[in-house]
């Protein structure tokens, strides 16, 4: 049984169509890349797999059984932190066990137990505002895998970052995940990110946003961004984008121009 699967899935927005015919296997506990252009409907795809919005058409299943709505085994990450600024970082993290009937002083545990993995143990009585992008960001992943998602989906969580605090990011991500059997569905514009991180990269390409191209990667972690293998992949889809968009310029010159 596939984490998640789509057959023939369908999205448009005001009469345009932004998801075309997208059929998707996710394997459980796979890493897991949506990888393309500004709009062609990457976080899209993500907000309809989290249950936050609808598909026109088509199928979409989470371990076999139809997506209808938000569920507490797929949780959502997003770009910005949005951290309670009121809230400790312990309580920020603890605030989403909650509504799962766990009793305070255990919550608060669990809390430190995640935040002690993205090691900010030390600082769990600080608040947002006197953290850093990246610790704010390393809060959020603390709050999200406090919750022990099967299904984690990221919206470009770290592309608000530097580059150094990303990548120490990226290595901290692929190190939580190798030890749970959680499946993630990653979006990012950056082709290195992509390579560094998971194991399938899927290329979506826009108007319509459709996946055009798959990439397995077979690498063992962690990965630097100077292995060959990953520079010689970054110069294929860099190409292979490239020419997609030099189509998408000339068609929409013609249109402009008439
Ligand atoms: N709620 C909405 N209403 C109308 N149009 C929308 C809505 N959400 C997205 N779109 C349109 O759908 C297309 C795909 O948007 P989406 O945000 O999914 O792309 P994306 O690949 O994630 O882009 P980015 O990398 O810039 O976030 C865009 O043309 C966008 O303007």
């Amino acid at each position: 049984m596939f984490a998640i699967s789509s057959k023939e899935l369908e999205k448009s927005y005001g009469g345009e169509l932004v998801l075309n015919k997208i059929n998707l296997e996710v394997d459980t506990g796979q890493f897991v890349t949506l990888l393309g252009p500004s709009g062609c409907g990457k976080s899209t795809l993500l907000h309809i797999i989290a249950g936050l919005e609808d598909q026109d058409s088509g199928q979409l299943d989470c371990q076999g059984q139809p997506i209808t709505g938000p569920a507490q085994n797929r949780v959502m990450m997003m770009q910005e932190a949005a951290l309670f600024p009121w809230l400790n970082v312990e309580k920020n993290v603890a605030f989403g066990l909650k509504e799962r009937n766990i009793d305070k002083e255990k919550r608060l545990e669990l809390a430190h137990q995640e935040l002690k993995k993205v090691g900010l143990a030390d600082v769990k009585k600080a608040y947002p505002h006197q953290l850093s992008g990246g610790m704010q960001q390393r809060v959020a992943l603390a709050r999200s895998m406090v919750l022990k998602p099967d299904i984690l989906l990221m919206d470009e969580p770290f592309s608000a970052l530097d580059e150094q605090t990303r990548f120490k990011l990226q290595q901290e991500l692929v190190k939580l995940w190798q030890n749970t059997d959680m499946t993630i569905i990653f979006v990012t514009h950056s082709i290195r990110e992509a390579l560094l991180i998971s194991e399938r990269v899927l290329v979506m390409a826009s108007n319509p946003g459709q996946i055009k191209a798959e990439y397995e990667l077979d690498l063992p972690y962690p990965r630097k961004p100077n292995q060959q293998k990953i520079v010689n992949l970054e110069a294929e889809i860099l190409e292979d984008l490239l020419s997609e968009d030099d189509q998408k310029q000339k068609a929409l010159i013609e249109k402009v121009a008439g």
